[in-house]
């Protein structure tokens, strides 16, 4: 195996410490910036965008004025000082450091593997009494396949259990090269329809499809993951087309549903763009458990969370 590149870079745009999902045990999850897919619901519209980015928070905004001459590029304008011209704008960050009051900052950060894992380590001695470890997640972690490949290879070889959610819209290269460095991996699949899942995401299902096939084998453990979403796959014939899929993945047992929420609303608003799932209500508690038991009908376990 070629030696880690500790210096391979990634843009990051936050690392969540003490979760207990996404993985078994207690986990460090890493969510890396970049994503492919524009599915209507994401609750990370931040992490769609591969480059750093600006959040503006009017409420905030005391007028000061401090950001506007900062600016190489006058992407602000004089009348309404915190409103991103985001066309023009270069995410160099200089207007979120000039600001006094956080009504603007910046999310994403480009980070070393090396320092990523100085970050993790702060949660390591959990890892080894838990049995957990690192989660990278996003946006899409394998678009950034170089840097996650290696921050992989370097958990590895500190001890650390890895897992990955991820939608897998990717190359088949890709999941060669990246996929054998993750211990569990958490496959989207968010629409067995291909006309669904291209008006609901923005892309073609097929190469997913295959890819959750080619993840299957190549991964050590693999659980299917549905986010249920209101007009979009909370129907017990879409759920029973996700399963049916599911259980022909090799060493594929499990399907975790998450029902559709909307906390990542106000974020749409701290971007300047407005939230693709209007008022729609988060899925009712009680939607899941029939659910549940159409996935369990088919032979598989099911959780609801995850
Ligand atoms: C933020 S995504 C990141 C990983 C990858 N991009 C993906 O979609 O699989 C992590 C998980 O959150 C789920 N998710 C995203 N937005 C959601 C929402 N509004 N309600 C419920 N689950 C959501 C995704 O389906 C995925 O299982
Ligand atoms: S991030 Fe840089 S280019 Fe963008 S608005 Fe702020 S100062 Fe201007
Ligand atoms: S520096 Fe911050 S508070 Fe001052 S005008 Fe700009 S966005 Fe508003
Ligand atoms: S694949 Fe994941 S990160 Fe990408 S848009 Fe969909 S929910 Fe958001």
């Amino acid at each position: 195996m070629a030696p880690i590149n500790y210096d391979q870079e990634g843009v990051v745009f936050d690392i969540q410490r003490y979760s207990i999902h996404d993985g078994p045990g207690v986990r460090t999850i890493v969510f890396l910036k970049g994503c492919p897919l524009r599915c209507r619901w994401c609750s990370n519209p931040e992490s769609q965008d591969p480059k750093p980015e600006l959040f503006y928070k009017d409420s905030s905004c005391i007028h000061c004025g401090k950001c506007l001459p900062v600016c190489p590029v006058a992407a602000l304008s004089q009348d309404n000082p915190g409103f991103v011209d985001r066309d023009k704008c270069i995410r160099c960050g200089a207007c979120a450091e000039a600001c006094p009051t956080d009504a603007l900052t910046r999310s994403g950060k480009v980070m070393t593997v090396n320092q990523v894992l100085q970050e993790v380590r702060k949660d390591a001695t959990h890892y080894r009494r838990s049995g957990g470890g690192i989660t990278l997640s996003g946006g899409e972690p394998l678009m950034q396949s170089d840097f996650a490949r290696e921050l992989l290879k370097a958990c590895h070889e500190q001890g650390w259990n890895t897992a990955m959610e991820t939608t897998g819209f990717t190359t088949p290269e890709i999941i060669a090269d990246v996929m054998p460095h993750v211990d569990h991996a958490l496959l989207d699949i968010k629409a067995i329809d291909p006309a669904v899942h291209m008006a609901n995401t923005g892309v073609d299902n097929r190469i997913i499809l295959e890819n959750a096939i080619r993840t299957a084998m190549t991964s050590k453990s693999v659980v299917v993951r549905v986010p249920v979403v209101p007009g979009v796959n909370d129907t017990e014939q879409a759920i029973s087309d996700i399963g049916n899929f599911a259980k022909m993945l090799p060493g594929v047992e499990t399907v975790h549903l998450l029902g559709y929420h909307s906390y990542g609303e106000n974020k749409y608003g701290l971007l300047n763009r407005a939230y693709p799932m209007g008022d729609t209500p988060d899925l009712p508690k009680d939607a899941l458990p029939p659910l549940k038991k159409v996935i369990e009908s088919l032979g598989l376990n099911c959780m609801i969370g995850g």
